[in-house]
């Protein structure tokens, strides 16, 4: 199994645990609690058997500062989208497992370019698989999805259902576009990938295992992924605290990073 086969494997068995415990007898917090748990252990013990020693970084587990100084990092987010999980009729929650991967630097055979902070851009993002559990899907970085051509009518900007940022207003007041309130930001940026949405901005909190999966997958199908200020999203940084997110279409990029730009 290689490594994208994996994190799919890893996104799957997620999958196959949260659905049946979503029609079970748990409700509210115990149900999200549970699943967040489940899902967890699902992927952490493929991750375990497969990639015995590679780092993890995940919500649900205790960050282990041995990921600075790994080659190799998994970077996961078990449930994304607790909420809307737990509501019990959405379909907008997520899995995500993405790879991150130390670039070698010159001269050295597995360590950090010489001069470079450990997360300082010292590596990225390789590999990924993003489920979607209710829709019975798995969308990943090779084979990359196709994003299909925007359908007619106005612009559509996905946001935060429960944490609305008023950049995301501001956008979609200046591209003429309407808001698509949505859980997850998995699902956000795989509504991007989809064609459900022409952008994603997000603003105002959020850490590394919401974004780096799905964005590597939006990455590999050839939509633009920054930060609000148009620099680049750096994962496996010392700090998992990672606040801000864009994705859309490329021909938007300039467009909804001006507006963010004159919001900010
Ligand atoms: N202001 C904020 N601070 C911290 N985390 C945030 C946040 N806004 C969104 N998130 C996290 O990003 C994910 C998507 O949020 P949203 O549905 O509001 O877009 C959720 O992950 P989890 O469901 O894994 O906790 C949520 O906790
Ligand atoms: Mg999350």
């Amino acid at each position: 199994m290689n490594d994208v086969e994996l994190a799919a494997a890893a996104a799957r068995a997620a999958a196959d645990v949260l659905l049946p415990l979503r029609g079970g007898d748990l409700a509210g917090g115990a149900l999200g609690d549970a699943g967040d748990a489940a899902a967890q252990r699902a992927v952490a013990a493929l991750l375990a058997e497969h990639r015995p020693d590679d780092a993890v970084l995940s919500e649900e587990a205790a960050d282990d500062p041995v990921r600075l100084g790994a080659d190799r990092v998994w970077i996961v987010d078990p449930l994304d989208g607790t909420k809307e999980y737990r509501a019990g009729d959405r379909h907008d929650w997520a899995v995500h497992v993405a790879l991150w991967e130390r670039r070698p630097g010159p001269g050295s055979g597995s360590g950090a370019a010489p001069g470079a902070a450990p997360g300082d851009a010292a590596g990225d993002l390789t590999a990924a698989a993003v489920g979607l559990p209710a829709l019975d899907e798995v969308l990943t970085t090779a084979p990359a999805p196709v994003v299909p051509p925007r359908p007619a009518g106005p612009l559509r900007v996905a946001v935060s259902r429960s944490r609305p940022p008023e950049v995301a207003r501001a956008v979609a007041t200046a591209l003429g576009a309407d808001l698509v309130p949505l859980g997850s930001a998995g699902y956000k940026v795989l509504a991007v990938v989809r064609s459900e949405a022409d952008a994603y901005v997000h603003a105002g909190g959020m850490y590394q295992w919401d974004s780096a999966a799905p964005v590597a997958v939006a990455r590999a199908a050839g939509l633009w992924t920054s930060r609000l200020d148009g620099s680049p999203l750096v994962y496996n940084a010392p700090d998992p605290w990672l606040p801000d997110l864009v994705v859309c279409r490329p021909e938007l990029a300039d467009r909804v990073l001006a507006a963010a730009r004159r919001e900010a």
